[in-house]
């Protein structure tokens, strides 16, 4: 791919779009029918680099995957949770979900499991959950003593018992310790420590275990029984569109004064990224649920007040709409953003100021006062949501030029000709 992209700005986007599968959906639906025993299918899968690189560490453990790109199919053998690893090497990139889900699955092998991924992998945080499988019996540590990747384990099942788990950091380490538990040799407690950050992701897997015919015992997000010794069912799966995906497109009808509805989501969907549309209702937009999409008309913006604790990953988005608004935007609760694929409250506030904003950091979020834009090129840092979320800003605004465009195949590489096509018909 080209090294950048200046986006083309367009007048009021009118159209209709169904994002690809979710990365979430996808990297749960993977790990759970790995674990099953039996053949799983599971359709409107996300293909990207994320779920590429999940899907490779689970045929290291002799997962058999076959992958239809047309149909967007994933076939999966699973292996019933019966795996043995010799020095068996996860290379992960800089897939959150992957390096804390394959590290809790790793524990139920037999055999040595080392998991690593790029140098930012090796700055994300993952000590919680290894001290989370240590109380549960697990044999496993960090190489390095900074609490972050590669991550060893000398498995030999899973015990089970009684663990806390913090959930402050990233609650990507109790979705992946809940989806190993059911092959603990006995009963898992899991007990959350303080904050939960992200809690509809939780909720997300509490439903696709389900989903797959194992239970769950459930308190209030904060404590979950698991029994040992169960067993994932095989079966077909149909994943929906990426929320956060979506949120790109919601926010272009938000940003261009136009209209454009999002395929194949509904308010009830698994994902809480859809909540992002009430966020830009808020702003000032008009939402329409329909029976199978959510559609978003730009309005007369205005900056609001809002805790994005549930929504982190929209929160890039919600700021490329805030330039555009009369008034400041102050995002709080989010201050587990800056473990992500970057900083997204330090290196964030960095390119909205260069853009033209006032931009006040806070500890856990940012005050975005806009200004009059100006023409910027957009430092990604290698994250995905960067490159997307920015991008909106050129839509309206002459001169945004987007760097390394290519970052967005971590969970959408084909964005930008999305993109393109529907601010085609504007
Ligand atoms: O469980 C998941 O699928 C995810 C949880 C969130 O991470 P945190 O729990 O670290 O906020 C989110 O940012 C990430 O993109 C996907
Ligand atoms: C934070 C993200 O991803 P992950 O933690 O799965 O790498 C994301 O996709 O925005």
């Amino acid at each position: 791919m080209v090294s950048e992209i200046e986006i083309t700005p367009c007048g009021p986007i009118f159209g209709s779009i169904r994002p690809p599968g979710s990365k979430s959906l996808t990297n749960r639906a993977l790990i759970i029918a790995a674990l099953a025993q039996g053949r799983s299918l599971l359709t409107g899968a996300l293909a990207s680099e994320d779920t590429e690189v999940m899907i490779e560490s689970l045929r290291a453990i002799g997962v058999a995957i076959d992958v239809d790109d047309i149909s967007h199919t994933l076939r999966v053998d699973g292996n019933g949770g019966q795996f043995q690893g010799e020095n068996t090497e996860m290379f992960i990139a800089n897939s959150g979900t992957s390096m804390r889900f394959l590290t809790a699955l790793a524990t139920l092998g037999q055999g040595t499991f080392r998991l690593d991924g790029i140098e930012r992998m090796r700055e994300r945080p993952i000590g919680d959950l290894i001290k989370a499988l240590q109380q549960l019996g697990a044999d496993i540590q960090t190489e390095s003593d900074n609490g972050c990747p590669p991550v060893l384990v000398r498995a030999q099942g899973l015990p089970g018992g009684k663990a806390t788990i913090a959930g402050n950091i990233s609650s990507q380490y109790l979705s992946g310790l809940l989806m190993a538990a059911p092959y603990a040799r006995s009963e898992v407690q899991l007990e959350v420590d303080g904050e939960l950050v992200s809690q509809p992701y939780v909720r997300m897997t509490t439903q696709i275990m389900r989903d797959f015919g194992v239970t769950v015992e459930e308190n209030d997000c904060r404590r979950f029984v698991i029994a040992g010794q169960q067993q994932y069912q095989a079966r077909q799966y149909a994943i929906e569109p990426d929320a956060s995906a979506a949120s790109y497109f919601w926010g272009a009808a938000a940003v261009s004064g136009g209209k454009v509805c999002v395929e194949g989501l509904t308010k009830d969907a698994l994902q809480g990224d859809v909540g992002f549309v009430e966020a830009l209702r808020q702003m000032g937009c008009e939402v329409e649920y329909g029976k199978d999409s959510i559609t978003v008309t730009g309005g007369q913006l205005k900056g609001i007040d809002i805790d994005m604790g549930e929504i982190s990953d929209t929160v890039q988005t919600l700021a490329a709409v805030a330039l555009f608004a009369e008034g400041p935007t102050r995002v709080t609760g989010v201050a587990h953003n800056r473990h992500k694929e970057t900083d997204r409250i330090g290196d964030l506030a960095c390119e909205l100021r260069k853009l033209g904003a006032t931009v006040e950091e806070l500890e856990d979020g940012m005050v975005i006062t806009p200004g009059t834009l100006q023409p910027a090129r957009i430092e990604t840092y290698n994250d995905h949501r960067m490159a997307m979320s920015l991008a909106l800003v050129g839509l309206r605004q002459p001169g945004v030029v987007i760097t390394n465009p290519a970052c967005t195949s971590k969970t959408y590489p084909l964005f930008f000709e999305d993109l393109a096509a529907i601010c085609q018909g504007a």
